[in-house]
This record gives structure tokens, sequence and C-alpha cells, in this order.
């Protein structure tokens, strides 16, 4: 098998889910593949303050119905301390394994209190909101700082697409923002390896640039209440996964358009979603790799993912000052952004892409 390293150079394999079911009713296939898993007995669901009712209890009816023991949690945030309270309740029930049952922030935590605790993990994301639904990073929040944390990556992915359909569709759209991501993720890791000659992967890189293609083409028929949606974002969010754990980093799927979005997690007074933040930072992104930023512009338009600070819900103030301090986010990483933008030259960018007004 390939072996990557982690950043401390240390031997990591190429972590890929075993099992990925996608379709109309496949929560009532949980119990299926925990058998075929061999996941038999005490199951720790952890599920979010709405999803609890919407697919949290499904599961735990489910596996309950088999025979097995099951708790649940509620999980209200993705910050070390409820990663330790989670933990914790696992050891004292005696947990075998952990279900995330619900959005980004409940299947961080529950991924990453299974990664310490070395149990199995299984994603059931509720909503297709971006590629953490698969996999084998953890992002956890402190304060307005979110550190993205290497964990192992879910044994299995259950994406119930009625579930993910009836979601709200801001959520829909947001991943589309995270998969469209990949077009500047791609073309700043392409440049770091031509100026700083840092590892580069053609199979993750064509696999990440080839599945924003896919969807930036389909945009059109990406629509509210629709599975057929819901199936093609899915799958989208599952091959940038992939290229994720063939590059071993978030390098084919993360780029300066993520230190935007990160930035603006900590400057704006009410951030925006992930996958939203990252669509409109790929717009500005695209602006400065000299590339087709309109066509990004479109496509997310058509999906119905906002394009401009205003359908963020953020202050110009703000996406300036973000632009201005992405470069910061994660030194490490070589991107477009280079050593940052001047005040004015990220105004310039922010107004030539509509991005502000
Ligand atoms: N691991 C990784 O690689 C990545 C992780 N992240 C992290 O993920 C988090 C963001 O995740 P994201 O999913 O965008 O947002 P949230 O996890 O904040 O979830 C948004 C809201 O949607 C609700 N929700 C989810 N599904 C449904 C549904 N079917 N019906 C009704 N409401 C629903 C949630 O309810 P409830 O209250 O039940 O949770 C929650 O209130 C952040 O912490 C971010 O840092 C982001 C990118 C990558
Ligand atoms: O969000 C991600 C990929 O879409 C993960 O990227 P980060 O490494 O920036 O957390
Ligand atoms: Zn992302």
């Amino acid at each position: 098998m390939d072996v990557t390293h982690d950043m401390n150079g240390q031997k990591k394999w190429m972590q890929l889910p075993r099992n990925v079911v996608i379709g109309n009713g496949v929560i009532n296939e949980v119990r299926d593949v925990c058998t075929d898993l061999k996941l038999i007995d005490n199951a720790l669901v952890v599920t979010g303050k709405s999803t609890k009712g919407i697919a949290g209890e499904i599961v735990q009816d489910s596996l309950q119905d088999a025979g097995q023991n099951v708790e649940l949690v509620i999980s209200e945030s993705a910050s070390m301390k409820e990663v330790e309270r989670i933990r914790k309740h696992a050891i004292e029930s005696g947990t075998r394994y952990f279900l995330g049952v619900g959005s980004g922030k409940t299947i961080d935590v529950a991924k990453l209190a299974a990664t310490e605790l070395e149990v199995p993990f299984i994603s059931v994301p509720t909503a297709a909101s971006h590629d953490g639904i698969v996999s084998s990073r953890a992002s956890i929040k402190d304060g307005r700082t979110t550190t993205s944390i290497q964990a192992n990556a879910p044994m299995a992915v259950i994406a119930d697409t009625e579930i993910i359909a009836n979601a709200p569709y801001r959520l829909l759209a947001a991943g589309c923002g995270d998969i469209i991501s990949n077009c500047t993720a791609v073309l700043d890791w392409q440049l770091a390896s031509r100026l700083q000659n840092v590892q580069f992967s053609e199979y993750a890189a064509a696999l990440a640039s080839m599945t924003a293609q896919i969807l930036i083409d389909s945009a059109d028929s990406i629509k509210p209440e629709l599975e057929s949606s819901v199936r093609m974002v899915v799958k989208a969010l599952v091959s940038s996964g992939v290229a994720m754990s063939i590059a071993g980093s978030s390098r084919p799927a993360s780029g300066s358009e993520h230190m935007f979005s990160h930035a603006l997690d900590r400057v704006a007074d009410e951030p925006a979603l992930h996958g939203e933040q990252c669509g409109v930072g790929t717009i500005l992104m695209m602006y400065l790799h000299g590339g087709d930023w309109k066509r990004i512009s479109d496509a997310l338009k058509l999906i119905g993912a906002p394009t401009t600070a205003k359908e963020l819900g953020i202050e110009d103030k703000y996406i300036l000052e973000a632009l201005v301090l992405s470069h910061t986010i994660r030194p490490e990483r070589y991107t477009i952004l280079g050593t940052g933008l001047t005040p004015d030259a990220a105004e310039i960018v922010a107004r030539k892409t509509k991005v502000i007004s």
C-alpha cells in the first residue's frame, strides 16, 4: 500500500472509507453496514440538537433493535473541551465505536474522539455542507481560531439523500462552494510545487480539479429538494475526500481560498458557512491567479450560493481585513497570496470581482 507522511515526517497510511453508501432511505442500512464491519455492540451516537430528531434517534433505535447497546450524546460545538467530554463519556460507557450523525461540527467531534480512543468511526451526514463528512481531518475551534487536526478517516459514510435533500438548501449550496474551491487549491499547489518543490501528487490534483469541473459544468442542475442534486454533491465530496487521502494532506482541496475563509472566521463578527466563504474565496483567488473568476462566480450564482459580501452577510471591511490577513493563516503552505496583499490591492481584487461594491 502507498504511504504518505504527515507534517512531522511520520509514516501515515493512505486511509479511505471501506463502505460508502449513498441513496434514499439508506439510514435504515446503518445496522447492516455496522454488521459488515463487525461493529456489533456498544455504539456511541454523537448527534446535534436539531439533527437528533432528524437522524440521531433513527440510528440509535435501529441499532438497539438489532440488540446493540447504544448511547446517544448531543454535541453543540466543535471544541477540544467538547471532544474531551465526549471521550470521557465513551470511556465510562465502554464505547467500542462511534457514529457521528449530523452536520460538520458533530462529525468532527465524533471523528476526533474516536481517533483518540483508537476505535472505529462512522460518518452519517445530515447535510452535504463540506468534505469533512468523509475526510481524515477534524476542524476544532478555540475561540475564533480553528485548527485542522489529522484524524482517522471514517470506516464508512452513510449519506441518506432524502434526509440531506430536506436539510436547509443553504447547506448543500455551501457544499458546492467547498467543491468548487478545489480549482484554486490545485492551482496553488501546482504553484508551490514549481516554486518550492513541495510534494505534489498528479493523481490527487487531477481528481480534485476534475471533481470541481464536473460540478461547475452541472451547476444548473443543482436545485433545492432534489435528491439527484444531493447525490451529485455527495459523490463530489467523497471524491474530494479521496483526493486528500491520496495526497496525505488537504492540499488538493484547501489553498488560498480556504486561508481566506479561515481568516474570515477570525475577523468577522458572524462568519458565514465554511463552504460559502470558500466559494467566495475561490472567486477572489482565481482573479489573483489570472484565471476565469467569472466562470466560478456564474456557477455559484446558478447554484444559489453567495458570491458577494452582502450575500455572505459579512461587512465589506471584514472581507478586506481577511484578504490582508489570509497569507498569515498557514505560513508553511505557499499559495498565490505569496507574502500577502496590501490593503489597496485587496480592495482592487474585491471590487473587480464584485465581491464588494
Ligand atoms: N473536518 C473537516 O475537514 C472540515 C471541518 N469543517 C468544520 O465543520 C463545521 C461547519 O460545518 P457545517 O456543516 O457547515 O455547519 P454546522 O456544523 O455549524 O451545522 C450547521 C447547522 O445545520 C444544522 N443541520 C444539519 N443538518 C440538518 C438537517 N438535515 N436539517 C436541519 N438542520 C440541519 C445543524 O444542526 P445541529 O444543531 O443539530 O448541529 C447546525 O445547526 C465547522 O466547525 C468547520 O470548522 C469545515 C470544513 C472541513
Ligand atoms: O476544508 C477542507 C477541505 O475542503 C480542509 O481544509 P483545511 O486543511 O484548510 O482545514
Ligand atoms: Zn473546505
